[in-house]
């Protein structure tokens, strides 16, 4: 802790480039001969989300140490460390619902951090070098629940833009080999930064949730090697896309909690992911009723103690890559 607030303000230099700590838990990479592209790494939008904190952690740490050294400009976001400090989701608002603006509505320390995290991000895309720039952003989470699909992305609304190929393989390649398409508008940060910014973002999901010190790391290997080659390397040695890898979900439904009287309807162990039969019971909102409608009909991020108006579980349905419109 002594370091970090020593730390503050500083710039340090690693071996090609600069290390500027903007902020706690704002950390920007200048290498001195910058590639074309700008790429962010958020981690602890939620605080006790631990995996992608060690992962962002060790990635700073290698920099400093000069075993990692980039030639991509990069910028780090540790994004709630209030939240992590007290081992908890978020202090007093889900940080995750209060970007693109929705900040502007309340006063809590995570409305003002949010607001903080936009204006860090932009400064870091208007700061680029002139020319064409290509623009990441991977928000990096792990979920409440086990999962049928360990790891997965959400791909963020594209307005009926195309989805794409490299993406999907880069994510493969970090062994993020599902796809849930969400297709409306969000306030969560990976939405940001596409419809901000023009970013390939997503919000990446790496496993289930748990304290410090009990992450096992193998799990997280290939997602850390591709992380930082893609910050180290020119341009990425893919494979080629291949359209077996990846498994895409779309959203189905989205049931929100309006009152207090919110319930569901299956155990806490049930995992992500998981197919109910159709005519099940999911939730009752007060007196509405959820049940599946669809064959095939899934269940994924299911939380009854949401603030009210508020995503309380989404349904999902697997449709068929082919489907997508990719470039
Ligand atoms: O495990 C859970 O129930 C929640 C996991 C989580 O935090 N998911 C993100 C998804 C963001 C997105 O839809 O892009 C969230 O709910 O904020
Ligand atoms: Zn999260």
């Amino acid at each position: 802790m002594t370091d970090d607030v020593q730390l503050l303000n500083q710039t340090l230099a690693y071996d090609g480039g600069q290390i500027i700590f903007q902020d706690y838990g704002v950390v920007v990479i200048e290498p001195s001969e910058p590639g074309s592209k700008d790429v962010v790494y958020s981690c602890a939008v939620h605080g006790d989300e631990t995996a992608p904190i060690e992962i962002v952690r060790d990635m700073i740490h290698g920099i400093m140490r000069g075993s990692i050294k980039p030639v991509q400009r990069t910028l780090f976001l540790i994004a709630n460390p209030a939240a992590i400090a007290i081992n908890k989701r978020f202090v007093d608002m889900n940080m995750n619902r209060l970007f693109s603006g929705a900040h502007e509505k309340g006063h809590s320390p995570e409305h003002k951090r949010a607001a903080n995290i936009e204006h860090y991000v932009s400064a870091f895309f208007d700061d680029a070098p002139s020319g064409e720039r290509r623009r990441y952003h991977y928000d990096l989470h792990t979920a409440i629940r086990d999962s049928q699909y360990e790891k997965f992305g959400v791909y963020p609304f594209t307005h009926g833009g195309p989805y794409k190929k490299d993406q999907l393989t880069f994510l493969a390649e970090c062994g993020v080999t599902t796809i849930l398409l969400n297709q409306a508008p969000t306030t969560t940060f990976s939405y940001y930064s596409v419809r901000t910014h023009r970013a390939d973002a997503f919000t990446v999901e790496l496993g289930k949730v748990k304290p410090f010190g009990e992450n096992d790391r193998s799990k997280f290997a290939a997602a850390e090697k591709m992380f930082t080659k893609l910050i180290c390397e020119a341009e990425l040695d893919l494979p080629e896309f291949d359209p077996q890898r990846t498994k895409v979900f779309d959203v189905c439904r989205t049931i929100n909690r309006t009152v207090e009287d919110f319930k569901l309807y299956f155990p806490d162990d049930v995992a992500n992911f998981t197919p109910f039969k159709q005519g099940q019971l999911l939730a009752t909102d007060g007196s509405k009723e959820y049940r599946v409608e669809q064959a095939g009909e899934r269940i994924i991020f299911p939380n009854a103690n949401v603030a009210l108006g508020q995503r309380a579980l989404l349904t999902v349905v697997d449709i068929p890559l082919e489907r997508l419109q990719l470039v």
